[in-house]
């Protein structure tokens, strides 16, 4: 898997938040964002993710040499960021049931397999709407380190972790496989020191 930005750009308004983004991004490699608060570390990782327009340059996936159409990227990617909603209606088996309908687990892990790997084996039959901040964190990564996806996105994965899950996600981020391609945003060195590129935003401004 690779993903190649090219003069990559994008604006809100009249405001630039980055421009002239070139990145050729490897499986098998993992990548953090760094920036102040504000700076685009959000933004480029969803553009990345392909989940936002970009307002100029060129973006593309390539699977085994072969450009993917931008409806496939979707398949590609597991997002995992605070701003991101669960179906808080759904209890948490339920949501992996669902997820299972898009995107398959790794090694032929059941939902509830997943959910034990989780630590959530207590909570699979409450509606996430009654989870804690730390407990809906734990499910957007636990999707994210067992789905069977090319390109992992984290964007500040221990927010609302306590210490407990924030090893936790330690244990698990290096674990991801040869090949997958990991994105991290943050602004946490401890999220990411495992990481051996580390890219400042602010270089695109
Ligand atoms: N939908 C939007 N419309 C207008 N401006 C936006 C929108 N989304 C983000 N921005 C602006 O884009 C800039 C970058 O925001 P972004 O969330 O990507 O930063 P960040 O580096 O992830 O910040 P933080 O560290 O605080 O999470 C900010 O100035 C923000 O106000």
């Amino acid at each position: 898997m690779q993903i190649l930005a090219e003069q990559l750009g994008k604006k809100y308004r009249k405001e630039w938040i980055f421009r002239r983004v070139d990145l050729d991004l490897n499986a098998g490699n993992s990548y953090t964002f760094v920036g102040p608060n504000g700076s685009g570390k959000s933004t480029l990782l969803q553009l990345l993710a392909g989940s936002l327009p970009i307002s100029e340059g060129t973006l593309t996936f390539y699977r085994q040499g072969k450009a993917l159409e931008s409806e496939d990227w979707f398949r590609q990617v597991i997002i995992a960021a605070p701003y991101l909603e669960l179906i808080e209606e759904l209890t948490l088996l339920e949501l992996l049931d669902f997820h299972c309908r898009f995107k398959s687990f790794k090694a032929d892990y059941t939902p509830e397999d997943v959910i034990g790997r989780m630590q959530l084996t207590h909570a699979a039959h409450k509606e996430i709407k009654f989870y804690s901040s730390g407990m809906k964190q734990r499910v957007k990564l636990g999707l994210a380190f067992y789905s069977e996806v090319p390109v992992v996105i984290l964007d500040e994965p221990t927010s609302n972790l306590d210490k407990q899950g924030a090893a936790w996600y330690h244990e698990h981020v290096r674990q991801l496989t040869a090949d997958q391609l990991l994105l991290i945003g943050s602004n946490q060195p401890s999220e990411y020191e495992f990481c051996p590129h580390v890219l400042d935003i602010t270089r695109w401004k």
